[in-house]
This record gives C-alpha cells, sequence and structure tokens, in this order.
C-alpha cells in the first residue's frame, strides 16, 4: 500500500509517519539550502520544510522555480512542531507539481484595496483570513441548526420566488414569472407563520434579498436570514428565545474557533461578556430620550438610524433589546402594543460594540380585523395577502417570530468593520460578480 494521502488537519494524529499532503504553495521563504514551503488543502495550513542535503539536487531546484499557488502533491514525514499553529511541520522528501501557474498569482504580499480583493474574490477565499472567516460562519450555521433541532423546532423553509410582499413595497427586487410579476423574498416570515399553525415551533434558513439602496457596512443586496416563529410565543417568550439563541451562538464560536478569533485579532472580553450576564432592555420611548441626550435628533415615529444604534450599544456591554417601536417606523404584521396604541409589540436586538441590529422580531398581528386594517392603510394588495389571513380566519393563534441576520452577525463576533467579508459572494448594490 502507497503513502497515505491525509489532510493537514490529519497531520496532528500521524507523528512521525511519512504522508501525502495535496493542495497549493501559498508562500514560500529560500535560504541557499532550504526551502520553507508554506501550504495549504484547504483544511488548514502547514510549513513544509524541504533541505536540501536530505533530497534530490533535483527536486530542491525544482522547489525554486514553484509559484504562488502552484498545485502539488508533497510527500514527508510529520514533526511536532509547538511554534506553528497545526502544532505540526512536514519533513519534504519529495514534490510532484500539478500545476505550476505561468502568470503571477494576482493576489501578492501588497495592501490590494477591497475592490481588488473582492473583484478578485474566486482567489481571495483562498487566504488564511477569509478561510478563519468562513470557518466561523459555518460553526455559526451549524450551531444554529443544532440549537433549533435539540429544541424539535421544525425546519420548513419558505419560497425564494413568491407573489407576496413580506416587508412592504420598497426594497424589492421585481422579476418577470412567466405571465406573472414575482418577487425574490425579502423574508420567510409569512410562510413560517402558516408552518406554525401546521407544527407549532418551525424555522426557515435561506437567503433573502432587499433592493435597498443602502450603501453602508451592514447592508447586502442577499443575505441569509434564520427566521423561527413559535404557535403561543409571545413578545417576552420570543425575546428569551433570542438572547438564549445569541449567548449559544457566542458560546459556541469560543469554544470552537479560539485559533480563527485570535488569527482574526478579535478582542475576545465582549464575546465573554456576551455570555456572563442577561441581555439589557430598553423601551422605544426611553431609547429616544436617552439618545436626545447623547446628542441624536432622533424623534418619536423615527426608526432608529445606524448611527443612532452605533451610539446606544456604545453605552452597553451586552446585547440590548429595543422593544415597542412606533406603529408607523414597523412592518404591517406587527401586534398593536395593548398599553401603548401608538406602538407595536416588536423588539431590534442591537449587538454592542457599535454593530447594532442583528435581529428583528416580534408579536404577530392574530386579530382579523386589525390585521387588514393595518394591511388596507399601507396599501397592500389584498388579493396575494389571502392566504396569509386565512391563517387568522382558520384557528387564529397567538404567535411570535423573528429574523436573525447570518452575515450581521458574523461580522459582530468576529469584529469585522464591514459585512461584505462574511459571505462567500458578496451582493451589494453595485457588486453582481463574480
Ligand atoms: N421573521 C421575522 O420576523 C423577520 C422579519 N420579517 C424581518 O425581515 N425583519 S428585518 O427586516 O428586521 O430583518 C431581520 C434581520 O435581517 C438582517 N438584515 C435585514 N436587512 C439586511 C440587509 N440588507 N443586509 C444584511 N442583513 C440584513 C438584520 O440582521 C435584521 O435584523
Ligand atoms: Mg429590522
Amino acid at each position: 500500500m502507497g503513502t497515505p494521502w491525509i489532510s493537514i488537519k490529519e497531520m496532528i494524529g500521524h507523528l512521525g509517519e511519512e504522508v501525502v499532503i495535496k493542495g497549493w504553495m501559498y508562500n514560500k521563504r529560500s535560504s541557499g539550502k532550504i526551502h520553507f514551503l508554506q501550504i495549504r488543502d484547504g483544511s488548514g495550513f502547514v510549513q513544509a520544510v524541504m533541505v536540501k542535503n536530505e533530497v534530490s539536487e533535483e527536486a530542491f531546484d525544482e522547489a525554486k522555480k514553484l509559484w504562488m499557488e502552484t498545485s502539488l502533491e508533497v510527500t514527508g514525514t510529520v514533526r511536532a512542531d509547538d511554534r506553528s499553529a497545526s502544532g505540526v511541520e512536514l519533513s519534504v522528501s519529495s514534490i510532484k507539481v500539478v500545476h505550476n501557474p505561468t502568470d503571477e498569482y494576482p493576489i501578492g504580499k501588497k495592501d490590494h484595496g477591497v475592490d481588488f480583493l473582492l473583484d478578485n474574490r474566486h482567489l481571495w477565499l483562498r487566504s488564511q483570513r477569509q478561510r478563519a472567516i468562513m470557518t466561523v460562519r459555518e460553526r455559526i450555521i451549524w450551531s444554529w441548526r443544532e440549537f433549533f433541532h435539540n429544541k424539535d423546532f421544525m425546519l420548513v423553509d419558505s419560497p425564494i420566488i413568491t407573489g407576496a410582499i413580506g416587508e412592504g413595497a420598497s426594497g424589492l427586487f421585481e422579476l418577470d414569472y412567466f405571465d406573472q410579476k414575482a418577487y425574490l423574498a425579502q423574508t420567510g416570515q409569512l410562510y413560517a407563520e402558516a408552518a406554525a399553525a401546521a407544527y407549532g415551533k418551525v424555522y426557515c434558513f435561506g437567503p433573502t434579498f432587499r433592493a435597498e439602496k443602502s450603501k453602508t457596512r451592514r447592508h447586502l443586496t442577499e443575505f441569509w436570514m434564520l427566521e423561527p416563529e413559535v404557535a403561543f410565543y409571545d413578545h417576552k417568550d420570543n425575546m428569551d428565545l433570542q438572547e438564549e439563541l445569541v449567548r449559544y451562538t457566542v458560546e459556541q464560536v469560543l469554544e470552537h474557533c479560539p485559533k480563527e478569533l485570535a488569527l482574526l485579532e478579535r478582542d475576545l472580553d465582549p464575546l465573554k461578556s456576551v455570555t456572563e450576564g442577561p441581555f439589557y432592555h430598553i423601551n422605544y420611548r426611553d431609547a429616544v430620550v436617552k439618545l436626545n441626550e447623547l446628542g441624536s435628533s432622533i424623534a418619536f415615529g423615527d426608526d432608529l438610524g445606524a448611527e443612532d444604534e452605533t451610539v446606544l450599544t456604545q453605552q452597553y456591554d451586552r446585547p440590548i433589546f429595543v422593544e415597542c417601536y412606533p406603529k408607523g417606523a414597523k412592518a404591517f404584521y406587527m401586534k398593536e402594543n395593548p398599553d401603548d396604541v401608538e406602538t407595536v409589540l416588536c423588539a431590534d436586538l442591537l449587538a454592542p460594540e457599535g454593530y447594532g441590529e442583528i435581529i428583528g422580531g416580534s408579536q404577530r398581528e392574530d386579530d382579523l380585523g386589525k390585521l387588514v386594517s393595518r394591511m388596507e392603510a399601507d396599501g397592500l394588495d389584498m388579493d396575494s395577502y389571502q392566504w396569509y389571513l386565512d391563517l387568522r380566519r382558520y384557528g387564529t393563534f397567538v404567535h411570535s417570530g423573528f429574523g436573525i441576520g447570518l452575515e450581521r452577525t458574523v461580522a459582530w463576533i468576529c469584529g469585522l468593520h464591514h459585512i461584505r467579508e462574511v459571505i462567500p459572494w458578496p451582493r451589494t448594490i453595485y457588486r453582481l460578480n463574480p
């Protein structure tokens, strides 16, 4: 049996053994007598050391010609190396070059600027930093699925193409659907509400789309959102579930991604603080007073802008629920607040450190008459919502739910400034490729 092909991630379990690593060379340092080849294979990164008098002269000379991102197969012996992140090193006995690029790899050591990197996103993804971010993203996705599966939520995915508007008429991507008008889904919520009447505790998780002309570090035109919906949950139950989810998410990333957070130079204290105490709550009216004291010109009726959220979150060391926004600032489906009828039973959860909104949620209007009045006042096309109103005609029920944005959550937990770096293929107003 030949020399075993293993992944870099598995090398730690093969100390002293001869193995084959298949991957790419992403960097190289050489002296007259030794090559330090930095190799990656998708599972991780490792240094492969080629010593002149341990290999043939031909092999040592061949290694001089290796280019960045040469694909290759490296055979060698696994050695322990506590200086390296992987804990191991490879002492090279031979190299088989698969493909030596003829052109110089476009992403080099210099600072290219983000637009160049995004234009080369198909290559930029290969970097250590991007792999760290994608590892955290995957861990968060996995922890969400695990969290809801363990709580007996049923995954009931909603359609991506729909005839219904979910979050209001602005921000819709319209498409010709044979002889009808259709939209890319802004939210899966309305469908999750129907599923909640069928299965009780449900969630949907997929890409959602907003044709907003918001050129900010928090907005994409395509983003991933997880949307739980629970029959007989009220506003408080809803916030409790959100707090439990966010705390669990941070705990999971701290436990499973320490190396990635270290590579991203993430200050862990603010994340640890999230796991050490209850989240804060502030009523919208009190938030307006507080923001005015902090210099904001916000008035009752306004939604909190990005700057307001930044200023507000900098007053707290853990996430904060801003509750009961004015009716006019929020979507038609939110339940009127019986204690303050100018407002609705909703909450945005703002992440600390200036990151702002990561969750929007609410208790839903279960009174058919009030819901119809609100939808008509918002000018919605009632014909395309009759199925949604049936949920109030046939066994209306108290229910609540929320949407947590994956990219905003990943950006916050990784401590990254812009959301475009946390999705493999970011879509913004001006970016449609690659
Ligand atoms: N099932 C529900 O109750 C969800 C509800 N229908 C909804 O879509 N709420 S939301 O518009 O606040 O969006 C929810 C979250 O979705 C994220 N979001 C919302 N819009 C964006 C954009 N444009 N880019 C990135 N992330 C975005 C952000 O974290 C928001 O807090
Ligand atoms: Mg929102």
